[in-house]
């Protein structure tokens, strides 16, 4: 007889064995067990309920669709940063914003999606499109990397430009399609980007996310859009890293990053290769080198050692081994966005279209620089010129956290192609840099009073 037999003809007459159930008092246990069990599955499905729908990552699985009304912000990958806000975007109002805003105004003119828009570059660069006749929608996520109040003033200065800031993530595929299906961009001007040589060995994961993630999934609505636009975007000096031989030349290895920041730039310069062959993307990646100027980036060294020699705070400045100087081809913001038009203007159109290359596309890398490195000490001697205060200059050597001795810019290349020639020196640059800071801050200063 086979174990099969024991099956009862008739299942409800199916005889328990009495020893699953010994006495009475069992079964209530096990019905107590079964409350409990239920009862703590639903405290555990809560928990994790209120979890997601709390967590910023949570909001990028909603749906395309949700796009067309209104959404949130989109972060996949970058818990530590605190204000990736939740922010709303969608409907009638909105996309009439987005539309005035990339309207273009002048014969041949482009629409133009500046990412990064509140930030130093993409604020001058939008500024200065928009000034020409170009229709311009910026993109920010506005975080809180530095001082975002200095981001919201510059949206207020581009706001009066007529230049429309979305709040939005790169990462935010569901954005970006949508921005796409209401104006049909001729070019995206990509700044949007995890800057800094320093910060990477606090949060690595942020670079990740922006300039490696975001890049990407900006790259992919790219090559999705039909007509593709053509895209120049912020690649970085530092991608030279280690390299000795100077100046740097496009044609230089960039196999030795020096900083985790300037490994995803590089690795921006890898994936701009790869959706250029693929899909026919024409990408043009500027290195920019040390850019400095008025509504500039706190972050930087000419900024805080502005404040710091103002505040009386000793400044730190680097050496090298056996007091080697430490120099960089700081160069200024005006000369950087005449390089930035330059390669917008120079830009040949993608060939493909809806994901589907159709033939070969441009790529291009350029050097933006200034041909011309000073040595830190030199730019801490002209702010105390300007700023007629003595600096306290305690000089130590220069850490082990990503920073290269010396950068130096061959531009022949970016000269040639763009028609780039950077016009500003240092001294001319730093005046007009501290001017503005002072000005920003007493401003700021008196409206803090004020209130
Ligand atoms: O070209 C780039 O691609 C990068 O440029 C910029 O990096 P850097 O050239 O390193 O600028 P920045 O920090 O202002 O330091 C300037 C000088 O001051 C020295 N420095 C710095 C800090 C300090 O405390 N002391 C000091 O001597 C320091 O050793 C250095 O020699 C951008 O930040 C970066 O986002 C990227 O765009």
């Amino acid at each position: 007889m086979s174990h099969l037999d024991h099956t009862p003809s008739t299942p409800g007459k199916f005889k328990m064995d009495k020893s699953a159930y010994p006495y009475h008092g069992g079964r209530l246990r096990w019905h107590s067990s079964l409350a409990k069990l239920t009862f703590w599955s639903f405290v555990f499905i809560g928990v994790i309920f209120i979890f997601f729908y709390r967590s910023p990552s949570s909001s990028s699985s909603s749906s395309a669709a949700a796009a067309t009304s209104s959404s949130s912000s989109r972060f996949h990958s970058d818990p530590s940063r605190r204000s990736l806000r939740t922010s709303s975007w969608g409907g009638p109002a909105w996309e009439k914003k987005v539309r005035t805003s990339a309207r273009i105004r002048s014969r041949n003119g482009f629409s133009v999606l500046v990412t990064g828009a509140a930030g130093f570059v993409g604020t001058h660069v939008s500024s200065a499109l928009k000034r020409r006749g170009d229709g311009v929608l910026g993109l920010d996520n506005f975080n809180d990397y530095y001082d975002p109040t200095l981001k919201r003033a510059r949206q207020a200065l581009l706001e009066r430009a007529g230049v429309f800031i979305v709040e939005g993530d790169i990462n935010d595929a569901a954005l970006l399609k949508k921005l796409f299906e209401v104006v049909p961009f001729t070019h995206v001007m990509h700044l949007a980007a995890q800057a800094g040589v320093r910060y990477a060995m606090q949060n690595p994961g942020s670079y990740v996310h922006s300039n490696i993630a975001g890049f990407v999934s900006l790259l992919e609505v790219c090559k999705e859009a039909t007509p593709q636009p053509a895209i120049v975007w912020a690649s970085s000096s530092s991608v030279y890293g280690l390299n000795t031989k100077v100046p740097f030349s496009e044609k230089d290895r960039t196999d030795q990053p020096a900083s985790l920041y300037a490994a995803t730039k590089k690795a921006g310069e890898e994936i701009a290769h790869t959706y250029n062959h693929i899909y026919g993307l024409s990408l043009t990646g500027l290195r920019f080198f040390t850019v400095y100027g008025p509504w500039g980036r706190p972050d930087m060294a000419y900024f805080f050692f502005t404040k710091d020699i103002l505040n009386g705070k000793s400044i730190p400045i680097f050496e090298g081994e056996n007091h080697g100087t430490v120099a960089r081809d700081f160069t200024y913001i005006d000369d950087i966005v005449k390089g930035c038009l330059g390669a917008l203007d120079t830009a040949q159109k993608s060939t493909g279209s809806g994901g589907k290359k159709k033939g070969p596309a441009q790529l291009r890398v350029f050097n933006l620089g200034n041909t011309s490195p000073i040595p830190v000490t030199n730019l801490v001697t002209i702010l105390e010129r300007l700023l007629k205060v003595k600096a306290k200059r305690n000089v130590m050597k220069l850490p082990r956290n990503g920073d290269v001795q010396f950068t130096h810019a061959n531009i022949s290349l970016a000269h040639r192609e763009l028609g780039y020639k950077p016009t500003t020196n240092l001294q001319t640059g730093l005046k007009k840099f501290v001017r503005w800071y002072l000005n920003y801050y007493s401003a700021a200063g008196k409206k803090a009073d004020a209130r």
